[in-house]
């Protein structure tokens, strides 16, 4: 039984297919990118998972089970959501305890959660002066109180800064990797989650675009540079000899694979070839990504 399952989920908003039938499942031990740009159904499809939003039709399970159905939720399940509020006037540690209180866990979690994720300094400021990236690593806190398996993250690198972001990599992949949770984490933006995730998962306009695997994601061997120049034939067994694969797309335009076009602009000097363009070409996920995204 995977630890996260959707189903051909289905979810309209009146005339709005915000989700279209998207299944792909989440492993213990790992953290799976959602992926997607603004408006393509990941938040719908989180808030599905998490007893938010009613399917149309489809399931959305946590542990083989809908979340409203999950006996301790707060034992098996954390969320962070898109804007989460906190009352302004709390302290970071009391909005934890009013959350340990509701979930029936012990007040010792607030300030062992705290320090998890770095705020054990503030605990006592008020949660109105914080940061957005503070505000952020509050709402990890409260994910992390029951000491659940299964991460539902929505956005959660928004607002948090470089530095933030990195820690942001360390935890979520310290969870899925030494303590073997599965982490669901959603982003629009790819370079947030390249280097933590394991597992992709794109979507657009509701529909599951691609899925796979970081390795086929940044599938680097696959990647090619286009080379543009009215004698790039003779530039041929040059690139060949360097070690590139060489294939004549039409006449005077080249895709080389195995050489970077740092190579290929070198090599073109040397040869005295002048070059019209040459351009790295992305393949796989990265480029399905891009073509989503980009112009928006
Ligand atoms: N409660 C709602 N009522 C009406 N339309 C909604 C509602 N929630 C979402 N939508 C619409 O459904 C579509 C998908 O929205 P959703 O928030 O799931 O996308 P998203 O991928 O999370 O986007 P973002 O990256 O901007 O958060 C959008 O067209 C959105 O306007």
């Amino acid at each position: 039984m995977a630890a996260i399952e959707i189903r051909n989920l289905v979810k309209s908003f009146g005339p709005v297919k915000a989700v279209d039938g998207v299944s792909f499942s989440v492993e213990a031990g790992s953290v799976t990118g959602y992926l997607g740009p603004n408006g393509a159904g990941k938040t719908t499809t989180l808030r599905c998972l998490l007893g938010l939003v009613t399917p149309d039709s489809g399931e959305a399970l946590v542990n083989g089970e809908r979340y409203v159905a999950l006996s301790d939720p707060a034992a098996e399940v954390g969320a962070v959501l898109e804007a989460t509020s906190f009352h302004p006037g709390r302290t970071a540690r009391n909005h934890l305890r009013i959350l340990c209180t509701a979930a029936g866990l012990p007040d010792t979690r607030a300030d062992e959660a705290l320090e998890q994720v770095g705020l054990a300094d503030a605990a006592g400021k008020r949660v109105g002066g914080f940061s957005l990236g503070m505000r952020q690593r509050l709402a990890l806190a409260s994910a992390l109180l029951g000491r659940p398996r299964v991460y539902i993250l929505d956005e959660p690198a928004n607002g948090l800064d470089p530095a933030g972001i990195e820690w942001l990599r360390g935890f979520l992949r310290h969870l899925a990797h030494d303590q073997g949770a599965a982490v669901l984490v959603s982003s629009h933006v790819l370079a947030e989650v390249e280097r933590t995730v394991d597992d992709v998962v794109i979507i657009a306009k509701g529909h599951l675009v691609r899925q796979g695997s970081l390795a086929e994601l940044t599938s680097d061997g696959a990647d090619a540079v286009r080379v543009r120049a009215a004698q790039a034939a003779d530039l041929v067994p040059a690139l060949e000899a360097a070690g590139g694969a060489v294939e004549r797309v039409e006449d005077g335009l080249l895709r080389v694979r195995g050489l970077d076009p740092e190579a290929v602009g070198r090599i073109a000097l040397e040869r005295r070839v002048a070059l019209t363009e040459v351009a790295q070409e992305r393949s796989g996920l990265h480029k399905v990504f891009l073509d989503l995204t980009e112009g928006r």
